[in-house]
């Protein structure tokens, strides 16, 4: 069967050893969790406490994170809408043959349009785990550790390349979504331990 895409007579290669047999070797099954938010809502802090969590149960996982892909895979892209939307759809891809290696591999950005998102879900039926870091926008402007908010305010970054502010919701699609509570940001253990509970429930710990 010819595959779709710019190239003409490339074909699919089956692989000897099958999904099955390399989550059976791992004891867990390969998914994706998928951690979005605004900048500075604690999405790298979450995954690096999820990705601990999940070593110290014998779990195998990998963290892509948008600002270490930027850093060689996505080197050329940019923030504008169509250099968002291209990041999030190579790291989709990237996610889903981790995911197909049996790894639970955590994606952290902050993939701020929903059609984006949805697109990689739809990469991923049934192992696909949509994480929204819900912290208030005060919050993140406040933390701000890389200045960012800083900037964007004093109008020195371009109006096109400002949608880390302007993030885009879709409850209703969402697996966990992570809030303050009584006005008070829950520890990142505790946040990953919600996420562990939430991936055993699923039966994604186990083969
Ligand atoms: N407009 C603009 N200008 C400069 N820097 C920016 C901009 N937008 C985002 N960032 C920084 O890039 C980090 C990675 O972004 P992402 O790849 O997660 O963004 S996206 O998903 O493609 O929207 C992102 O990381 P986090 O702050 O950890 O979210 C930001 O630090
Ligand atoms: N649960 C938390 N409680 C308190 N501070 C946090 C929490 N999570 C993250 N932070 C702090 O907020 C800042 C932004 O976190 P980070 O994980 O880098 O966010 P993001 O990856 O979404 O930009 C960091 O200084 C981090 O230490």
């Amino acid at each position: 069967m010819s595959t779709m895409g710019n190239s003409t007579n490339i074909f699919w290669q089956e692989s000897p050893v099958g999904k099955l047999e390399r989550q059976k070797l791992l004891n867990q099954k390969g998914c994706v969790v998928w951690i979005t938010g605004l900048s500075g809502s604690g999405k790298s802090t979450l995954a690096c406490s999820l990705s601990r969590e999940l070593h110290t149960r014998g779990k195998l996982s990998y963290i892509l994170d948008g600002d270490n892909v930027r850093h060689g895979l996505n080197k050329d892209l940019g923030f504008k809408a169509e250099d968002r939307t291209e990041n999030i759809r190579r790291v989709g891809e990237v996610a889903k043959l981790f995911a197909d290696a049996g790894l639970i591999c955590i994606a952290s950005l902050i993939s701020p349009y929903r059609k984006d998102r949805d697109a990689c879900r739809a990469m991923l039926p049934d192992a696909f785990i949509e994480v929204f870091m819900n912290m208030p926008l005060a919050l993140c402007e406040e933390r701000d550790p890389k200045g960012l908010y800083k900037l964007a305010r004093a109008g020195k970054i371009k109006e096109d390349d400002s949608s880390f502010i302007l993030y885009q919701l879709i409850a209703l699609l969402l697996q966990i979504e992570l809030n303050q509570k009584d006005g008070v940001c829950p520890t990142p253990s505790a946040m990953a331990g919600e996420v562990v509970t939430y991936l055993e429930d699923k039966g994604y710990l186990q083969d």
